[in-house]
């Protein structure tokens, strides 16, 4: 709806096509003579969607005994799992769903006066400061306090913008104090004391926490063409932990270990939890940063939100000792995540960040 208000959003580059099925090909090829008008950048380059959904996600009962075994087990195969049977209410999820929906649905040029994002702010399309683009629109929150205070994102300073405001604190507390239980059951898992050795790390006072809003539009123009659209191209999140929830729209996909993406079924009542970088360099590899990327199908509104649990910046990011094997060296150089950070910032997207810090 607002999307046909909104015509630089229809610019694209092709290469965030994605075909389900080549023989859409010579209809996809006609309906580009009528695009090619409105979509600039064209290159084909789609890459084939997953099939099928992948049922082989693990399921994380938080309710049940033996989660912690469950969880390590996840994180080193696939850095990433299901967490059901949380506790948080979800009303709290429905809640800041329908106030991103209303900010969403606001006039571009209503959203636009929280933007440009540097990084923090609304952002359309383009992700992060070098380049990357996508079929999204979003709200990147930097949380610099406890419950904290928006200072310089207008939507949130209107005095009408208390509903939004609480939904958010509200809605971050509950992933921060889910990501922490996590966190616990890992250290758990991984038999290595004290028990808060990662938790205490996105629950300090000083923890570099960031917090997101993304919408997938739909993309009438796309529609019958049965392929889809790179809505957030493939990456690693830099932090320790991220918490994700979305609405019941598809579009999640996650590496597997041989390089293949398998589809995530979505689940509105359930979180999504993904290994970042630094969480793989603490446990020396053994857990790994899964690769994930989100592929709108252009039917249906996606909305995600997503904690981003880092540590203090000036925190040293290395394999914590209590891990480390006789005679096992780390796989990284020393750095902080306040260098980790920086460098993530100069880097694309689909970067290997990592790479420059191993040994
Ligand atoms: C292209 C970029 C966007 C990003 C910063 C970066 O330069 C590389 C990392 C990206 C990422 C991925 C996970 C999170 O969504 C994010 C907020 C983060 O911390 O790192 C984004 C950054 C962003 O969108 O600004
Ligand atoms: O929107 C999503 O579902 C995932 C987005 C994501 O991976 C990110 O914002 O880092
Ligand atoms: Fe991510």
């Amino acid at each position: 709806m607002h999307l046909l208000e909104n015509p630089p959003l229809l610019r694209l580059p092709y290469s965030q096509l994605h075909f389900q099925n080549s023989s859409v090909l010579p209809s996809f090829l006609k309906a580009m003579v009528v695009l090619a008008n409105q979509v600039d950048q064209i290159s084909l380059l789609g890459a084939p969607k997953p099939d099928a959904y992948f049922s082989g996600i693990p399921v994380i009962n938080l309710a049940e005994t033996g989660s912690a075994d469950a969880i390590v087990k996840a994180c080193q195969e696939f850095g990433f799992f299901k967490v059901i049977n949380h506790g948080i209410p979800i009303d709290i999820m429905a809640k800041l769903e329908e106030e991103a929906v209303k900010f969403f649905s606001l006039p571009q040029v209503e959203k636009e006066k929280s933007g440009p994002p540097n990084p923090f702010g609304y952002g359309n399309k383009s992700i992060g400061p070098n380049g990357d683009v996508g079929w999204v629109e979003y709200l990147l929150f930097a949380v610099t306090s406890k419950p904290f205070s928006y200072t310089s994102m207008p939507v949130l300073q209107e005095p009408s913008a208390i509903s939004f405001r609480s939904a958010l604190n509200e809605y971050i507390s509950a992933a921060r104090k889910l990501a922490s239980e996590v966190l616990e059951l890992m250290a758990e898992g991984l038999k290595i004391e004290p028990r808060n050795v990662f938790s205490k790390l996105v629950m300090d006072e000083t923890s570099d926490e960031i917090f997101r809003l993304n919408h997938y539009p739909p993309c009438p123009l796309l529609q019958g063409l049965n392929c889809s659209l790179t809505g957030f191209g493939e990456h690693t999140d830099p932090q320790i932990i991220s918490v994700l929830r979305s609405n019941d729209t598809q579009g999640l996909e996650i590496a597997l270990r041989d390089g293949s993406w398998v589809s995530v079924p979505s689940d509105q009542e359930s979180f999504f939890i993904n290994i970042g970088d630094s969480l793989q360099v603490m446990t020396n590899g053994r857990f790994k940063s899964v690769r994930h990327r989100v592929l709108a199908n252009g039917l249906k509104s996606r909305v995600s939100m997503i904690y981003f649990g880092g540590p203090p910046q000036t925190q040293r990011i290395a394999p914590l000792t209590q891990l480390m094997g006789e005679g096992e060296q780390s796989l990284y150089r020393e750095f902080t995540w306040e260098e980790y950070k920086k460098a993530a910032y100069k880097s694309r997207l689909a970067d290997y960040r990592l790479g420059q810090f191993e040994k």
